[in-house]
């Protein structure tokens, strides 16, 4: 049974580029809610492994090296920070290095069912009236009972031109075929193209960041109730 005084949770999943991050951030501070980037945990395991020299190809080391992975997240969408640790990690698990190696960590069964543990106890534990939950699996395998569940995506050479807009000094053309390939490999894990039953789908491919921000509210007032905005 579900203890009414946890904080609600929403679930957001999507393919990468899609806006999970920064329109999940920016809808948690209109709501007042936390919010939980689940995908800078795998990163900062892949930034771990890499920290010691290793590789994230091989399982056994990444498993190996989940054993002195001391991991913590703010979920304070105004004051965001990812620590392994004494160091602050926060910029360094954003690097195309991190991000080249960490779909290596994400295929790791005993890594998902240890860091969707964490996640779920997060939520729980959270000082607010709900929290923003955004990853690959969040509909469909972290949180399936979440009272709102949405898949946020758009087309792909649209996500592709956004995120290099984001890496202004990179290689356009490097850029999509990274985040195309990184989606390749997460989708053999998991399939956050398809929505699950009872899945919304917010697709902004024809919207702006301030109307996908409001779709995503729209989609999360009719399913909690909930009302602030600031
Ligand atoms: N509707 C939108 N219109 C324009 N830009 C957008 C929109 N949604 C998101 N963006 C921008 O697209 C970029 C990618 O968004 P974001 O990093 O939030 O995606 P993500 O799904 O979290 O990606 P990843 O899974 O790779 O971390 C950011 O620069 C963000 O500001
Ligand atoms: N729920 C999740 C979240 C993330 N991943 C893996 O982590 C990578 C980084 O995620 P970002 O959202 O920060 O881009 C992603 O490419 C996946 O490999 C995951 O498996 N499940």
């Amino acid at each position: 049974m579900t203890d009414s005084r946890e904080p609600v949770a929403v679930a957001i999943d999507g393919p990468a580029g899609s806006g999970k991050s920064s329109v999940s951030k920016q809808a948690a501070r209109r709501l007042g809610y936390g919010y939980l980037d689940t995908g800078a945990a795998y990163r900062a395991l892949a930034w771990h492994v890499l920290s010691r020299g290793a590789e994230t190809a091989d399982a056994d080391v990444v498993v190996a090296a989940t054993e002195d992975f001391d991991y913590a997240i703010s979920l304070d969408p105004d004051r965001y920070w990812v620590r392994v640790g004494e160091t602050d990690v926060t910029d360094a698990i954003r690097e195309p290095r991190v991000s080249a190696a960490v779909s290596g960590v994400a295929r790791v069964p005993e890594v998902r069912e240890a860091v969707n543990a964490l996640f779920r106890s997060l939520v729980a534990a959270a000082d607010a009236p709900g929290v923003i939950v955004e990853g690959r699996d969040i509909t469909t395998v972290v949180l399936p009972d979440a009272p709102v569940r949405i898949l946020l995506t758009a087309a792909p050479e649209v996500r592709a031109a956004r995120r290099s807009a984001e890496l202004s000094g990179e290689d356009a053309g490097a850029v999509a075929a990274a985040l195309h390939q990184r989606d390749a490999s997460d989708a053999k894990v998991v399939d956050f193209l398809n929505a699950a039953p009872g899945v919304t789908v917010v697709d902004s491919t024809e919207l702006d960041f301030a109307q996908t921000v409001d779709a995503v509210l729209d989609v999360v007032r009719a399913g909690t109730g909930a009302h602030r905005d600031r």
